[in-house]
């Protein structure tokens, strides 16, 4: 952590780019996916994050996020949490559409919520260093001619002509469609009143960078309460005691819930969702001082903030692959410890811009499901061995890409008592439904 700090944060000045493929001069040759680029196009983009995000500190999204928390519980309650994996990947879409562009996906058929995730797929492919040849012989590129649609140039062309129609269609419907009259981040962006003008196109990157991470993390979450319930269990009396049987736990319970504030930093410190980190670039050599010796730097070198080894730290976290969110929590005072950190965020100029929404979109739903549920281990045959299935939390249990989720596994969602049930069907009839009301315009004069 100490080494991260020094170099991405206190020399943020030298370690501020991104390595980026060759390839991606063909699928995006405007530069609007910010996450890979560096200099005006990111800094516009994040300033104007920063902007959004503010209203978010405020709590103009809280309404909307305690909303979808609700769904989800919903939900989970009538299948049991049979397809508990698909409908967390709902939410967690659902979450960054609604705020996003206004587009609430109630049922995870939604015909864009398919072409928003297909989307991603495919951009996550074209980034892969195997995506094209251009990648080992960039010379290509400028050797052929441009009227000659070789097979890279097409499937390139394609996807950029795919996504823009897409992400057209979803900001039109934010500015002058169906959710004009809400507090949407793509009216923010594409609004002209602003020194920076119109910036929709910068909106294409947003769901890419939120949905898959919040999904993975609140997986990783489900996956911790079957293997470690007791953790599960002492949130559940915590919330037992500051929330109640009677109602649903809300935004304002939060500072009361030290325990449960500790579960959502382990699970981000347990399994964070983007293991190895996103990588730096420098853009200038620098020389290193650590542990007694001197390390040259040289301009461009990729610096990786390798989130699992900065979160596995055993000189700083004792037995640091078990769950155990008690190692936040003073337990003389049953208060959290002061001097917080994580690198599950990353650092300095390119720290996660969005958040403050996702600690609030992990915090909402994490202390829902656990109010509502015992979370536990399903009886269910595993088709691939034909025996009970087995769990575990090790690399062979997680896809290994580049956000790193669990695979899909059974898990049931026992509903605590018929009263939480009820609750939660209670809360579901009388929960305001408008995203007119949950996202109001009032927020937006703010900005
Ligand atoms: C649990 C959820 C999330 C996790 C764990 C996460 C983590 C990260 C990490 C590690 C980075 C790279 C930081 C670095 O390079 O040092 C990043 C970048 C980014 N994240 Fe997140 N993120 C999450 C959710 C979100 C959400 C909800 C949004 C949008 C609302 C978002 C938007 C972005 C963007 C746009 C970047 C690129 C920033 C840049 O390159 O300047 N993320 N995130």
């Amino acid at each position: 952590m100490t080494l991260a700090k020094e170099l991405l944060e206190k020399r943020s000045a030298k370690f501020s780019s991104r390595p980026t493929v060759p390839y991606s001069l063909c699928f995006d040759p405007e530069q609007i996916y910010w996450v890979s680029v560096s200099g005006q196009t990111n800094f516009i983009a994040r300033k104007l994050t920063a902007g959004i995000m503010a209203g978010v500190r405020l709590g103009e999204t809280e309404l909307l996020q305690q909303f979808e928390a609700l769904i989800c519980a919903n939900r989970l309650l009538e299948d049991r949490g049979r397809n508990w994996f698909r409908e967390i990947n709902r939410t967690s879409a659902s979450l960054v559409l609604s705020a996003a562009f206004g587009l609430h996906c109630p049922t995870g058929d939604e015909p864009e919520l398919k072409e928003v995730v297909d989307c991603v797929a495919e951009m996550v492919s074209l980034h892969t260093p195997s995506a094209s040849i251009i990648n080992a012989l960039p010379f290509l590129e400028t050797l052929i001619p441009r009227w000659i649609p070789t097979p890279w140039r097409t499937r390139a062309a394609a996807f950029r002509r795919r996504e823009d129609a897409l992400y057209d269609r979803l900001v039109e419907r934010a500015v002058n469609g169906e959710a004009a009259g809400m507090n949407t981040w793509a009216a923010a962006f594409a609004s002209e009143d602003k020194p920076e003008g119109d910036q929709r196109k910068l909106m294409n990157i947003f769901t890419s960078a939120a949905y898959e991470t919040t999904a993975s993390s609140l997986q990783s979450f489900v996956l911790a309460c079957v293997l470690h319930p007791v953790c599960a269990q002492r949130a559940q009396a915590e919330l037992d005691n500051v929330v109640g049987p009677d109602r649903l736990p809300t935004f304002k319970d939060r500072a009361a819930l030290p325990y449960v504030e500790a579960l959502v930093r382990e699970t981000l410190r347990w399994r964070p969702a983007i293991r190895l980190g996103v990588p730096h670039r420098s853009t200038a050599d620098d020389v290193l001082q650590y542990e007694g010796k001197e390390y040259f730097i040289p301009s461009g070198s990729i610096v990786f903030p390798l989130n699992w080894a900065i979160e596995h730290d055993s000189t700083k976290y004792e037995a640091e692959d078990t769950f155990n969110p008690g190692r936040f929590i003073d337990e003389d005072s049953g208060q959290l410890k002061p001097g917080y950190e994580t690198s599950a965020f990353g650092f300095g100029r390119r720290a996660c811009p969005g958040a403050p929404f996702a600690e609030r979109s992990l915090w909402i739903n994490i202390a829902t499901l656990l109010w509502t549920f015992d979370i536990r281990r399903s009886d269910e045959v595993d088709p691939r061995t034909g025996k009970k299935w087995e769990y575990g939390a090790a690399d062979g249990w997680y896809s290994g890409a580049i956000t790193n989720a669990p695979l899909e596994f059974p898990a049931v969602f026992e509903p605590r008592s018929a009263r939480h049930a009820e609750v939660v069907r209670e809360e579901w009839d009388g929960s305001e439904k408008d995203l007119n009301v949950l996202l109001p315009q009032e927020g937006r004069a703010r900005r």
